[in-house]
């Protein structure tokens, strides 16, 4: 192997600690504390397993957290009321409504009753605008995640080829506006796309971002490029009752032979994600008060 490995759990362990020292500073010198509210609705094992670590980490980093879960049927007004109390509500600074909802709720209608302000997912119409049109807004976490992984290996992006696979509301299109940003020539490709690896071997940086466990194989990835695996994907298990590995998007023995640098799943994007929220929640106090935001910890 000759890739080097990004080790996103360590850059996400500073990130926090980043993050912990300045609320720590908030809460001394202006008697604030964040609030960041988490709504998972219906028992959707994995979104607890994320939920319980957002709750930990966000406790760990000197925030409130507050949890709501709610029954997997749940009406619509019923969330949009609880929304709107944590809208109103001064002690919470961020709210995140864990997606996918259960089918019969409208998931744009409920994002969209987010405050923009506290949406710290970044995913209200309003924040997508704002980053669409270069203006400040809240960035959603996994691709500002990856931002910052892609920054702290590389210094500057500009003039890179990027090729981001997958183009969903929540990653591929604001990973491909992030990079834009950073004057990267941007590619987004996804199930259409033609002649794929062909596309993604023209990348300088590959974010894979598609939900299809290692896809991208070694073959696919010029020699030298920064490949940043956003799949979570986990394999079925190998014996009855086993847990079945967890896996990246990206074929990582074969991808790590060629690659310049290479983020590993676990330990890579996941971890940033958190740290990210974390990062935003603080970034939202800030704003909501008009004192000053942390350096570093957004876009
Ligand atoms: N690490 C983290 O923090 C996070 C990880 N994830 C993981 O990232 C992955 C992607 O998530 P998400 O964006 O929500 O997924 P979506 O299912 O919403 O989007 C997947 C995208 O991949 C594209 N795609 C599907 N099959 C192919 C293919 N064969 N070739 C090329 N493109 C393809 C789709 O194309 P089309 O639009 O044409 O259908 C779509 O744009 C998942 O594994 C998810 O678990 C997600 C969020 C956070
Ligand atoms: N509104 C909303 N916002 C989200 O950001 C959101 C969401 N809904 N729904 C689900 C996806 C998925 N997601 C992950 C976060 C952390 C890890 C993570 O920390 N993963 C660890 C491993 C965890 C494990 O072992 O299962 C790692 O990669 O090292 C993974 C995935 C956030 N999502």
């Amino acid at each position: 192997m000759t890739a080097t490995i990004i080790d996103g759990k360590a850059f996400a362990a500073e990130v926090r600690g980043r993050v912990g020292e300045h609320v720590a500073r908030l809460k001394e010198e202006n008697g604030i504390t964040p609030g960041l509210a988490v709504v998972l609705v219906g028992e959707d094992p994995a979104s607890e397993v994320y939920v319980r670590s957002k709750g930990r980490q966000t406790i760990e980093s000197g925030m409130n957290s507050y949890e709501h879960k709610l029954p997997a049927d749940t009406s619509e007004a019923d969330l949009l009321a609880l929304i709107d109390r944590l809208n109103a509500d001064p002690a919470v600074n961020g709210i995140l409504v864990q997606l996918p909802l259960p089918g019969h709720l409208n998931e744009d209608l409920v994002i969209n009753a987010i405050d923009p302000a506290k949406d710290v997912d970044g995913f209200h119409i309003s924040n997508v605008g704002l980053l669409a049109t270069g203006q400040k807004a809240m960035v959603p976490c996994t691709p500002l995640g990856c931002l910052m992984l892609l920054r702290e290996h590389h210094g500057s992006l500009s003039g890179l080829n990027a090729v981001v696979i997958g183009r969903s509301n929540i990653v591929g299109k604001p990973m491909a506006q992030l990079l834009l940003r950073d004057s990267c020539t941007v590619t987004v490709a996804h199930s259409r796309t033609r002649d794929i690896e062909a596309v993604v071997r023209g990348a300088d940086i590959v974010v894979a971002a598609v939900g299809r466990a290692e896809m991208v194989t070694g073959d696919w990835i010029k020699p030298g490029a920064t490949v940043i695996d956003v799949g979570i994907n986990r394999l079925p298990p190998a014996e009855e009752g086993g847990k079945g590995r967890l896996v990246g998007d990206v074929e990582f023995e074969s991808a790590a032979e060629v690659a310049g640098a290479i983020t590993p799943v676990p330990g890579g994007v996941g971890p940033m994600t958190i740290a990210c929220l974390l990062a935003n929640t603080l970034t939202a106090t800030c704003r909501a008060h008009g004192l000053a935001e942390p350096e570093g910890l957004t876009a």
